[in-house]
């Protein structure tokens, strides 16, 4: 899909970590959220501490011992108490932000409930065999024809040992074009856990961004001080705390990421707070030697997936979009009015094209706001049919809500000098870009009227 989207708060804010907070741009919004459902942490506790007796230890010795322990399990117990609160707290603070993706010109973090809109994916065991070269309506009904002998898989079973054959998943790769849902995906599986609803086995959720990871490329970080800077709730959390507890770490978008994992060489890192580079920490990670019982999801586009070794990955799966019944399901919960979603489904139907390309869900949602504002406000001009058309049109409902926004003197639709010399220039530089074969680039553009832009082609 080639398109030059103009980044603005058409993107939910990233949900991963809030203090390193760097607006995206891949296929639309996006957050994450977790929580964690401790698996008795005080008892594990305990445990730890009364192993420490040792029936061979003299008489006085033994008393101190005892005290000792006694001591370190009244500590161990209160720490866990407090632990508890800080998970809770974490939990809490990232359902928050999960649970709302941001569209349009709302407010972050005032958009639509992600309940609301997510419909249920098709989501496969397994992946396609070839990179498809072929132009992507024909390759998407390709795909869609195709008779997938794959196993469909729910999200929030990724982790479930499914059949008798089938031994301990620990490392996920979740494969998926531009825009299929991963990282909605991820926004999903995480809010369900973080209400309780779904993998509650897991005691914490920990979702990393690859493009946010980015921004601490050259820095040096433990694990756990790597925690620390993209969950901040979980400044309390110790060393010993990860290794008791069942965490799930969610690298999500590992096309965008910067690192080169080097698993054939790298230093061997087993303690979580040993430093080194961010890169050596994640293929320790996903090779079992970093926190051998932590569980493992990675997102990527397919190109780039290559990156992680298939001895390291238990289970492949693949997001492969919307059924046709999942098409419709999608306008349906899109659209309260009734007429306005049936009307914008037939006319899909009726389009070849367009009925194709809503395999993809950001394909989806840029005919449901175009096709809303048509229909809604400019009822004169005939309705997109194809690619172009609707690709045309969708810039033109983005000016038109950035003027919104943003206000300024003009009549929102009306384009002014200075938008069309933009427009050309973001047109040609797409246009070089893409015959570099740089299919993904981000530009900012500094000192713009209200800040920085980020732009994307993509
Ligand atoms: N399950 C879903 N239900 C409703 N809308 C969805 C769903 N999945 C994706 N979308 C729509 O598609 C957009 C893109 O989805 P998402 O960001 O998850 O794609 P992605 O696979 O992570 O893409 P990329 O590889 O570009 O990062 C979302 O912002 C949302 O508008």
């Amino acid at each position: 899909m080639s398109e030059c989207v103009m980044e603005e708060e058409e993107r939910a804010e990233s949900v991963v970590p809030s203090c390193v907070s760097l607006k995206s741009d891949r296929s639309k919004d996006y957050p994450y959220n977790f929580g964690i459902r401790p698996q008795g942490s005080p008892l594990k506790c305990q445990k730890r501490s009364a192993s420490i007796g040792d029936s061979s230890c003299p008489k006085g010795e033994k008393k101190r011992r005892t005290e000792l322990q006694t001591a370190d399990l009244n500590n161990s117990v209160s720490q866990g108490g407090e632990l508890q609160e800080v998970i809770e707290g974490h939990k809490i603070s990232l359902k928050r932000r999960c649970e709302h993706v941001t569209e349009g010109t709302h407010e972050a973090g005032s958009g639509t409930l992600l309940n609301k809109i997510y419909t249920e994916l098709y989501i496969t065991e397994g992946q396609s065999e070839e990179v498809d070269t072929q132009h992507e309506v024909r390759q998407l009904e390709r795909t869609s024809k195709k008779n997938i002998r794959d196993t469909p898989i729910k999200c929030q079973d990724i982790f479930k040992v499914l059949s008798e054959q089938q031994r301990h998943i620990r490392v996920v790769l979740t494969n998926g074009v531009a825009g299929v849902g991963k990282t909605f995906s991820v926004q999903k599986f995480s809010l369900d856990w973080a209400e309780g609803l779904e993998n509650q086995d897991i005691s914490l959720v920990l979702p990393l961004s690859c493009r946010e990871l980015n921004l601490i490329r050259d820095e040096q970080h433990s694990l756990l001080s790597l925690l620390h800077v993209f969950h901040p709730t979980l400044q309390k959390i110790r060393a010993e705390d990860l290794t008791v507890w069942k965490l799930l770490f969610i690298f999500d978008g590992l096309d965008e990421s910067r690192f080169s994992l080097g698993f054939n060489k790298h230093q061997l890192i087993s303690d979580v707070t040993q430093v080194s580079s961010v890169d050596v920490l994640l293929v320790n990670l996903i090779q079992g030697n970093l926190l051998p019982s932590a569980l493992i999801w990675i997102t990527s586009r397919p190109a780039a997936a290559y990156q992680i070794p298939p001895s390291c990955v238990d289970r492949i799966t693949e997001v492969r979009g919307f059924t046709d019944s999942q098409k419709e399901e999608y306008f349906r919960r899109r659209f309260s009015d009734e007429g306005l979603s049936k009307r914008i489904i037939s006319h899909i139907k009726a389009s070849r094209s367009l009925h194709i390309m809503c395999l993809i869900p950001v394909f989806c949602w840029i005919t449901a706001i175009v096709l809303e504002d048509m229909m809604t406000r400019d009822q004169r001009g005939e309705l997109p049919k194809t690619l172009t058309d609707l690709y045309s049109h969708f810039l033109r409902v983005q000016i038109k809500r950035k003027k919104q926004k943003y206000g300024g003197k003009q009549r929102p639709e009306e384009l002014t000098e200075a938008d069309k010399e933009l427009l050309l220039k973001l047109g040609r530089l797409a246009f070089e870009h893409l015959e570099k074969g740089n299919i993904m680039a981000q530009f900012l553009q500094e000192g713009g009227p209200h800040g920085d832009h980020l732009f994307m082609i993509n």
